[in-house]
């Protein structure tokens, strides 16, 4: 009967990557001074004997990094990985466990190019294992859980963290010191309490199985770069990303992804040569972008971000632009992921 039991339950592979979830401090006190990607994910899974009632979980340790310091060719290698195991008819859930600086746009990333509806959760921890009240435990004991069940098929690639289940395509990480660190201007999808996910809504944007970008055909990803805004910014910036290389400029504007007049004549101009300009906003609560408000984005052929964070913003500019340079099309894109 156990044995029966056994192989009714779903089998979950679990991607490390790195993070605070696999960090580890001096001492239990240090919940905020700790080195991150130390513990091996074979140690995080041992550390969760519980997570063998959920799934048959297994781990693969696809790089060990702080997440600050991805790269986009570590982007892809994930990317590639996740397709891999969910093409596998043995693999009915992917966990990948991340850091939390760089989470939102792994996951976003994710969102956009993976052809499966099998369930993809994206988790990392807002304090190191070894600290009083660590929370990487519960986020990855409820990854698993939303990873194994038969509710988070086709919903797109998740975050549970705080016990919530965010969409990857909208959360963002709001503060780096509370657990509490994950939010998305439209809610969470959802929350899993002991194990048992409970859902309120659906992600309305294409992703996965509706979205027409694939892991498959994607062997490089073009150089697009941010921009931010400020008072008083000059153009000095903008001009030495594009001559960089930078395909396209994500302009990280203030409020309605407001443009200095200082910094407007360098757009047009760059735009003029080929560089793709992209308006976005970097307001705390979420920036809505809206086109031709702020500025003649007609007139101009620039596109805007709409209520893509910066970052966000950055991820699907990359995937896009290996299917157009056509900013109209990357406009629809914009609207439409
Ligand atoms: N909470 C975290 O995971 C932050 C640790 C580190 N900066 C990272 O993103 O990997």
């Amino acid at each position: 009967k156990e044995v029966e039991t056994q192989t009714k339950l779903a089998n979950v592979v679990i991607l490390a990557t790195g993070g605070t979830i696999a960090g580890a401090g001096a001492s239990a006190a240090n919940s905020a001074t700790y080195q991150a990607a130390k513990v091996g994910v074979d140690q995080l899974i041992a550390g969760i004997p519980e997570l063998s009632k959920l799934a048959n979980v297994r781990g693969e340790q696809v790089m060990q990094i702080a997440s600050e310091s991805i790269t986009n060719e570590n982007l892809l290698q994930l990317g590639r990985r996740v397709s891999e195991l969910a093409d596998s008819k043995d693999v009915d859930g992917i966990v990948i466990t991340h850091g939390t600086d760089t989470l939102e746009e792994t996951a976003y990333f994710l969102n956009l190019v993976e052809k499966t509806d099998k369930p993809i959760i994206v988790v990392g921890s807002m304090r190191p294992g070894t600290a009083m009240s660590a929370d990487g435990m519960l986020n990855l004991y409820n990854a698993v859980a939303v990873a194994s069940s038969k509710e988070a098929h086709g919903k797109g690639v998740l975050v549970t963290m705080n016990d919530e289940i965010q969409s990857g395509r909208d959360v963002s990480k709001m503060i780096n010191i509370k657990t509490e660190a994950f939010k998305s201007a439209w809610g969470p999808l959802g929350m899993v309490v002991e194990g048992k996910s409970y859902w309120f809504r659906l992600p309305a944007k294409r992703h996965t199985m509706d979205s027409e970008f694939d892991i498959k055909n994607i062997k490089s990803l073009p150089d697009v770069e941010i921009a931010y805004s400020y008072g008083n910014v000059s153009d000095t910036a903008y001009k030495a990303l594009a001559q960089s290389g930078a395909k396209a400029i994500i302009h990280a504007g203030t409020g309605n992804g407001s443009v200095s007049s200082r910094v407007v004549p360098t757009l047009q101009a760059l735009r003029k040569d080929g560089v793709q300009i992209i308006r976005s906003s970097h307001v705390n609560a979420g920036g809505f972008v809206l086109r031709n408000a702020e500025q003649p984005d007609d007139k101009y052929d620039w596109v805007v971000a709409h209520d893509l964070n910066p970052q966000k913003a950055r991820i699907l500019a990359m995937v896009a632009l290996t299917k157009t340079n056509d900013s109209k099309e990357l406009q629809r894109m914009f609207w439409e992921y």
